[in-house]
C-alpha cells in the first residue's frame, strides 16, 4: 500500500524536482495491442440518492438564495456540482481531461530543462536567490490568474503553491460543501508534482529536448491541475462512501487503522473497469479521426493504427499512479474524518 502518512499539509510548497531519466520506461509510441472492451459501469459505491444534508457532516452549506452577492458581498454556487450525487459524472469527465491531455504532452519530449532550476531564465527567484524551474513559474503565474477569481476557494480545487496566494477581484463565493472540515487541510500536490516529472512524463514522452518549453509547459500546468482535481476528488468519493457504511468506518476510524480503511474503500472490480474505460479511450482519442466516421468505431481489429501513445500505457498509469493517490487522500480524509465535530 502506498503511504497515506505521505500526504503533506496544505502549507507546504512542491520541491524543486528532477527528472529521473533513468528510471525511464519504454518508449511511449506503439500499436494497439487488443484493448479491453469498453464498461458503461460506473464505480461500485452506491452514490446518495439526493440525500438531505446530514447535521454534523455538513461544513460550510451555503444558505444564502441568491445568485447575486449577499449583504456581506459573498456569492453562492448554485450548480449541485459538488453534491455527492454528482462525483461519478464529474470524475468520468475528469478522466477526459487527463487522457486527453498526457496525450497532448506526449507530442513533445521530455524536455528536462523546464523542470531543473534554472534550466530556463525565467523571471522566478526564490528568498534565497535560486532561481525557480520554468515550469514552477508557469505554475505560480497561472494560480495568480486563477487565485484572483475564486478557483482556490472551491473544495474541489487546490493550489500548488497554497501560500502564495492572491486576494479577490470577485465577491467571496459560498460552497455547499459536503465534505467535513479536515478536508481543508489535506493537498498532496507536493507528491503530485513528484509523480507527474519523475514517473507520468518518462512513461509517456520520447527521451531528448525538441526546445518547445512553452508547449511544454502549459500542458504540464493543465495536466497537473486535472491530476490534483483528480486525485483530491478522492475526498468525496471518501464521503460517499462513509455515509454508506458510517458504522463500519467509524469503528475503524476510531481505531485509525489505515489498512483496514484501504480495504473497505477499494473495489478491486470498479479499479479494473476504469482502467480498462481509459485504455479504451486513450485508443479513441489517440487516433487521427478523419472527417470519415469509420464503420466500425469499436477498437477490434484495429491492431494497426499508430497511437501517438500506446492506449494500455495510459490505463498503466492510470492503475500505478492515479488510483492510488486517489485512495491515498480517501484514507487521509476519512483518519481525520471525525474530527472537529
Ligand atoms: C474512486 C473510487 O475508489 C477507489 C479508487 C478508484 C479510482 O481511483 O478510480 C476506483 C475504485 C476504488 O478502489 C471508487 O470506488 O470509485
Amino acid at each position: 500500500m502506498a503511504s497515506h502518512a505521505a500526504a503533506t499539509p496544505a502549507a507546504s510548497r512542491p520541491a524543486p524536482v528532477s527528472l529521473r531519466l533513468a528510471a525511464r520506461r519504454s518508449c511511449s509510441r506503439g500499436t494497439a495491442t487488443g484493448a479491453a472492451g469498453s464498461s458503461a459501469s460506473g464505480p461500485a459505491f452506491s452514490f446518495p440518492e439526493q440525500r438531505a444534508r446530514r447535521s454534523g457532516t455538513a461544513c460550510s452549506a451555503a444558505t444564502a438564495s441568491s445568485s447575486k452577492a449577499g449583504s456581506n458581498g459573498t456569492q453562492t454556487d448554485k450548480s449541485d456540482r459538488l453534491s455527492l450525487d454528482n462525483i461519478r459524472a464529474s470524475l468520468i469527465r475528469q478522466e477526459d481531461s487527463i487522457i486527453f491531455g498526457l496525450i497532448e504532452r506526449a507530442q513533445y519530449s521530455i524536455n528536462a530543462a523546464v523542470y531543473q532550476p534554472g534550466g530556463v531564465d525565467v523571471p522566478c527567484f526564490h528568498p534565497d536567490g535560486t532561481r525557480a524551474s520554468m515550469l514552477e513559474f508557469m505554475l505560480r503565474e497561472n494560480e495568480q490568474t486563477g487565485g484572483k477569481i475564486r478557483r482556490y476557494t472551491s473544495p474541489d480545487e487546490h493550489a500548488f503553491y497554497p501560500d502564495s496566494l492572491p486576494l479577490l477581484v470577485i465577491p467571496a463565493m459560498s460552497y455547499p460543501n459536503p465534505l467535513a472540515p479536515a478536508a481543508e487541510g489535506i493537498n498532496i500536490n507536493a507528491r503530485i508534482m513528484d509523480m507527474y516529472v519523475n514517473d507520468l512524463l518518462p512513461a509517456l514522452c520520447q527521451e531528448g529536448d525538441d526546445f518547445n518549453y512553452g508547449s511544454t509547459g502549459l500542458a504540464d500546468v493543465s495536466n497537473l491541475q486535472c491530476l490534483s482535481k483528480r486525485i483530491h476528488y478522492g475526498k468525496f468519493v471518501a464521503e460517499s462512501k462513509f455515509q454508506a457504511k458510517p458504522e463500519e468506518f467509524t469503528e475503524l476510524i476510531k481505531a485509525q487503522d489505515a489498512a483496514g480503511l484501504m480495504d473497505l474503500l477499494t473495489y478491486k472490480e470498479v479499479e479494473d473497469r476504469v482502467v480498462r474505460r481509459v485504455t479504451n479511450k486513450a485508443a479513441t482519442y489517440g487516433q487521427d479521426i478523419s472527417e470519415e466516421l469509420p464503420s466500425d468505431l469499436g477498437l477490434r481489429n484495429q491492431k494497426d493504427i499508430e497511437y501517438k501513445v500506446a492506449p494500455e500505457r495510459v490505463g498503466e498509469l492510470y492503475r500505478e499512479w492515479i488510483m492510488p493517490m486517489t485512495k491515498d487522500v480517501q484514507v487521509e480524509y476519512l483518519l481525520r474524518r471525525l474530527d472537529h465535530l
